[in-house]
C-alpha cells in the first residue's frame, strides 16, 4: 500500500469516523485505510462518530466558561504552585510547554488518587499522583471532568484499538498498560488573547507525552500542527469533532513508524478568548512500552532524537520530564533535586 501517493491537502486534517468499525466489513476496512494513513503519514486528524453526545460535551464546556469567570481569587486559590502532583491552576504566563513563555492558564487535572511520595529507591514519577485541587464554588465541575475522563477514556480505547488493527498490530497489545491504574489527564485552557508585547504563543510548539489525545476546541482556532512539509499549518474548527493526535509513546511503541507530531497554538488576536479542552490517554506511570509487534515493524526509521526533548519508554519519566519543563514555579519549589539531577 502507497500511503502518501496523493498531494496532501493542508486546508483541513482527515476525517475519521470512527462509527464506520460498526458498519460492516467493508466499512471498516476503508476506515483502517483512512486510519493508517492519517496516522502514518500526519499524527493528526479530526475524529468524528465518537459517539460522545452534545449533552455531556456541552456540561463540560459550561464548566469550563464557568470556571474561567471565576474572581482570579478563587482560581489562584488552586495555585498549582501549591501542589507537587502538577495539579491545579497554573495563571496566565507561568507555564513553558515548549520552553518557553505560553500565553495560557488552565486547570490541570488527573486521576483522582491520594498522593503518592516516593520512598528511597522509588521512582519520581510517582510524585504525579495526588489529588486534584477543586474550585468550591463550582461543585458541579468535578462530576463533569471525572464523567469527561471516563468517557473519552472509552473513546481512546476504542480508537486506539482500531488504530492497531489499522497497522496489523494485536488490537490488544497495549491493553495491560491501561486498566485500573491508567493515568488519563484532562487540561481545562483558556487563551486569553494577545499577551500585547508582540509575541503571539499561547503554546508553544511540542508534542505530546502519552497514546493519544483528543481535543475540543471551540470555534476560534489557532491550534497549528506540523505537516509534512516541516510548515505549521491551521486546523479548522470543525463542530462536534475531537482533534486527535498520536503522542510520544505510539511514536516510542512503534520505532518512529507512526510519530508524535509538533502542534502548538497562535494567540488570538486582540482580547478574544479561546477555550479548549484536551484529554491526553496515558497509560500507567510504571508502564514500560514494549516494542509493538506489526508488519511495518522492519521498516520503521527509529524515534526522533531530539537532546531537548528525550522519549522515555517508561510511561512516568516521559511525563515527569514534561511537567518539569513546562511547570518551572512548581519544579522550583517541589522538586528542586529532580531538576538538579535532570
Ligand atoms: O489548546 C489547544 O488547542 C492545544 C493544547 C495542547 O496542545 C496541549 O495542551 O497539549
Ligand atoms: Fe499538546
Amino acid at each position: 500500500m502507497t500511503l502518501s501517493s496523493t498531494t496532501p491537502s493542508y486546508d483541513q486534517l482527515p476525517i475519521i469516523d470512527l462509527s464506520a468499525a460498526d458498519r460492516g466489513p467493508q466499512a471498516r476496512s476503508l476506515l483502517h485505510a483512512q486510519l493508517h494513513s492519517a496516522a502514518h503519514d500526519v499524527g493528526f486528524f479530526q475524529l468524528v462518530g465518537h459517539g460522545v453526545t452534545p449533552d455531556l460535551t456541552a456540561r463540560l464546556v459550561r464548566a469550563t466558561h464557568d470556571f474561567f469567570r471565576l474572581p482570579e481569587a478563587d482560581r489562584l486559590a488552586l495555585d498549582n504552585v501549591n501542589s507537587p502532583h502538577f495539579r491545579g491552576y497554573t495563571r496566565t504566563g507561568d507555564e513553558r510547554t515548549g520552553g518557553s513563555r505560553d500565553w495560557r492558564d488552565q486547570l490541570d487535572i488527573g486521576a483522582e488518587r491520594p498522593a503518592r511520595v516516593p520512598g528511597p529507591g522509588e521512582p519520581a514519577y510517582l510524585w504525579l499522583q495526588g489529588p486534584n485541587q477543586w474550585p468550591a464554588a463550582l461543585p458541579g465541575l468535578r462530576a463533569a471532568a471525572l464523567a469527561w475522563i471516563d468517557r473519552l477514556s472509552l473513546v481512546a480505547r476504542r480508537l486506539l484499538h482500531e488504530l492497531l488493527t489499522a497497522i496489523g498490530a494485536p488490537a490488544d497489545f497495549y491493553d495491560p498498560v491501561f486498566g485500573a491504574d491508567a493515568h488519563p489527564h484532562l487540561k481545562l485552557v483558556r487563551y486569553p488573547g494577545s499577551a500585547g508585547d508582540g509575541a503571539d504563543q499561547g503554546v508553544g510548539a511540542h508534542k505530546d507525552y502519552g497514546f493519544l489525545t483528543l481535543l475540543l476546541q471551540d470555534r476560534v482556532g489557532g491550534l497549528q500542527v506540523q505537516r509534512e512539509d516541516g510548515r505549521f499549518h491551521e486546523v479548522p474548527p470543525l463542530e462536534g469533532a475531537f482533534v486527535v493526535n498520536l503522542g510520544e509513546l505510539l511514536e516510542v511503541a512503534t520505532d518512529g513508524y507512526l510519530v508524535a507530531t509538533n502542534h502548538r497554538v497562535v494567540s488570538p488576536p486582540g482580547a478574544t478568548e479561546r477555550f479548549s479542552v484536551p484529554f491526553f490517554y496515558n497509560p500507567r506511570l510504571d508502564a514500560r512500552i514494549a516494542p509493538l509487534p506489526f508488519p511495518h515493524a522492519a521498516a520503521a526509521p527509529g524515534v526522533s532524537d531530539d537532546p531537548a526533548n528525550p522519549l522515555f519508554a517508561e510511561y512516568g519519566y516521559n511525563e515527569l520530564k514534561g511537567k518539569l519543563r513546562a511547570h518551572p514555579l512548581v519544579a522550583r519549589r517541589h522538586h528542586a533535586g529532580l531538576l538538579a539531577s535532570a
